[in-house]
Parts: structure tokens; sequence; C-alpha cells
């Protein structure tokens, strides 16, 4: 298996990336952990990226399925039972360590992975023309605005030809953005994803909701996008 890549990165000298590092330093490298001790919706929500991700194989001029990345990887919870099913290949990006050497052992033998660049989305700028998909999901939130226009930015040059970059994140239910201070991280309404999504110079193909997650979280979005 891969490589990896590390990075010292200066922006991680920002506290809201300083902080959330030390956050995320803190929670243990498991399924639960990665979803905030939610670690039962974990089935629920793989099942429902591989109906979208289906959908997207279904388009005319589909992604192709050779090469995808995963954003802010965690132990590889994504990489593990949605893209390595999916695709030949798979990166992760995720600037915690210790998530990435757990990832080795989560995500067990295989020949598929790629690269593990130990980074924060900040600094991470894809080699142009690299992945069929790009999933981020669950991390976006702790991008400021202005890093998210330029990581997706940086992403759109990073797709193959028909390659789509995906995002699965909490929306507010109200207008507002919402503040965690605990791990610094903001959820952001519809609107305003929207809005960074056109900054990004990046045209929104197909949404849809997660469903049959428990009451009381956030609603969940999925958005297929690719570059304008
Ligand atoms: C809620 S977990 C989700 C993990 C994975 N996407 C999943 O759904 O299983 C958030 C992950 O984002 C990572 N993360 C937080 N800030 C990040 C950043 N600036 N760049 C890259 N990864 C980040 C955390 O270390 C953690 O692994």
């Amino acid at each position: 298996m891969e490589h990896v890549d590390s990075h010292e990165n200066e922006q991680n000298e920002d506290p809201f990336y300083k902080h959330a590092a030390e956050y995320w330093s803190g929670i243990p490298a498991t399924v639960d952990g990665m979803l905030g001790g939610f670690g039962f919706i974990s089935n629920t929500d793989i099942q429902g990226s591989q109906a979208f991700l289906k959908q997207l194989f279904k388009m005319n001029e589909p992604p192709g399925r050779g090469h995808a990345l995963d954003c802010g990887a965690g132990i590889g919870r994504i990489t593990k039972h949605l893209l390595i099913p999916n695709f030949d290949q798979v990166d992760l990006v995720e600037q915690d360590p210790k998530f990435i050497s757990e990832a080795k052992k989560y995500i067990g033998p295989t020949k598929k992975i790629g690269q593990l660049f130990n980074q924060g989305l900040q600094s991470f700028d894809p080699v142009p023309g690299t992945y069929d998909i790009i999933w981020c999901q669950w991390v976006l939130g702790h991008l400021t605005d202005k890093d998210f226009v330029t990581f997706f930015s940086g992403c759109a040059k990073g797709l193959k030809p028909n390659g789509i970059i995906v995002v699965k994140e909490n929306v507010t239910s109200s207008d507002s953005i919402e503040v965690d201070e605990q791990d610094s991280s903001v959820t952001r309404p519809l609107n305003l994803l929207h809005q960074l999504f056109q900054q990004s110079r990046l045209q929104c193909i197909k949404e849809a909701k997660q469903n049959n997650f428990p009451r009381g979280l956030y609603s969940v979005k999925m958005f297929a996008l690719k570059p304008v």
C-alpha cells in the first residue's frame, strides 16, 4: 500500500485550524469517533451515497471509475465502504496523522490505495487532471469561506474529463451559519454553500437529501459539481 506525504503547514498556525487539529487529536480513531458518537448511522450514510453515485454513473458522460480522492478521510470509512468498491484506485487526504495510520489497518489489505496525504485541505492542491471523483464529506465546515473557494478551484483543475466533485455536508435549517466552538467548525446554510460553489466556478448538476437519518441531526445534502 501507498506512501504517506506529510506537509508542514503554516496555515495550521491559524487558530481556527490549530484548534480543529487539537480537537481531532483527542478523538478516537474509530467509526464512532469519525461520526461524533453516531457510528450507527454509517451504513445508512453509505447506502445513500452509493445510490447518489449510481445516479452519476448513469448520466450522459458519466465519470470514469479509475481514480478517486477521499477528502478529510479520517480513518477511511468512506474509502473502504464506498470508494474502493466503485473505483480502481483511491487516494486519501487527512490532516490528523493518527487517523492516517489507523486508515491502513481499518481499510485492510488492498492494492487499491494510492497516496495518503497527511495534510489540511486548506493547503492541498491536487495534481491537475488526476481524479474521476473527488469526495468531500463532513469536513468542509473546517474550512474558512476563502480557503473553501481556493480548495475547490484547485479540485476543479484536479479532475479528469467528465470528473465530478461530490460534497456531502450538514446544512442549517436557518439562513445563518452555525458555529461549533468545540471542534472549531461551521455549519453553513444551503444558499451559502451554493454561493461558494459558484465562486469556485463549479456548477451543481445534481442535489439530493440523505434520507433515514435519526431526527434531531442536521439535514444532510449531497451535491454533484462540475467545473463551469
Ligand atoms: C467528521 S470527520 C469525517 C471523516 C470522514 N469524512 C467520514 O465521513 O467518515 C471529519 C474529519 O475531517 C478531518 N479534518 C478536520 N479539519 C480538516 C482539514 N482542515 N483538512 C483536512 N481534514 C480535516 C478530521 O481530522 C476528521 O478526520
